[in-house]
């Protein structure tokens, strides 16, 4: 279905950053606004699956194809969503510091008929052990603001990053070797 529109849910500017990386323009962007609280005793990799879908179906989009992703930190069982305030990007910075943590991305990819077409990628990190004064820096540039465990990759907390293993893309909020994965697999996206 290559010329159905495509529609991404989403109010991330960086989900529409990557995408473009590829090749790949939205006909329409709209935010879909969703409950993101985690359900009671919920694995970080089992919410981000299920807040990538609920993004995906939350949408009007009769005739379109709707894309939609969520990104969240896990460490061990604990989910470190988006920090609400500088304390709280201090608190995660802290528990991220010294360890190794995963970023988990649900890619969902609704199609006109309602099926639905999913992906769950992670990435496992482990950043140098910080300081509380290396901390405070950060916490200070704001870049925690919006993103997922307090620190942005695609920013200044590259420099904490010790260890890589997975996809980039995945943990600055869209796994682009599986989202293009997803588009052709309907026949959007080609070769
Ligand atoms: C870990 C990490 C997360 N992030 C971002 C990606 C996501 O935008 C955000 C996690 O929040 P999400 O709820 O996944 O996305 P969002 O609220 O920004 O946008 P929307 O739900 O409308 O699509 O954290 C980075 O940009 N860099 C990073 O290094």
């Amino acid at each position: 279905m290559p010329d159905t529109p495509l529609l991404l849910a989403s109010a991330s500017p960086r989900r529409l950053e990557l995408l473009a990386r590829i090749g790949v323009v939205p006909d329409r962007v709209t935010p879909a606004d969703v409950d993101e609280t985690p359900l009671k005793a919920e694995l970080p990799r089992l919410l981000a699956r299920r807040l990538a879908e609920t993004k995906a179906r939350a949408v009007e989009a009769p005739g379109a194809m709707v894309l939609a992703a969520d990104t969240v930190v896990g460490v061990g069982r604990r989910i470190l969503g988006k920090p609400a305030d500088a304390e709280e990007a201090r608190r995660f910075l802290t528990l991220l510091s010294g360890r190794r943590h995963q970023v988990h991305t649900g890619v969902a990819l609704r199609l006109p008929d309602g099926a639905l077409r999913q992906r769950l990628v992670s990435t496992t990190l482990a950043f140098q052990r910080l300081t509380d004064q290396q901390i405070n820096a950060y916490v200070e540039t704001g870049e925690w603001q919006g993103k997922a465990g307090g620190y942005a990759i695609q920013g200044r907390a590259e420099m904490f990053v010790r260890f890589l293993s997975g996809s980039h893309s995945n943990v600055v909020g869209l796994p682009l070797f599986e989202t293009a994965q997803l588009l052709r697999g309907c026949g959007w996206l080609r070769p």
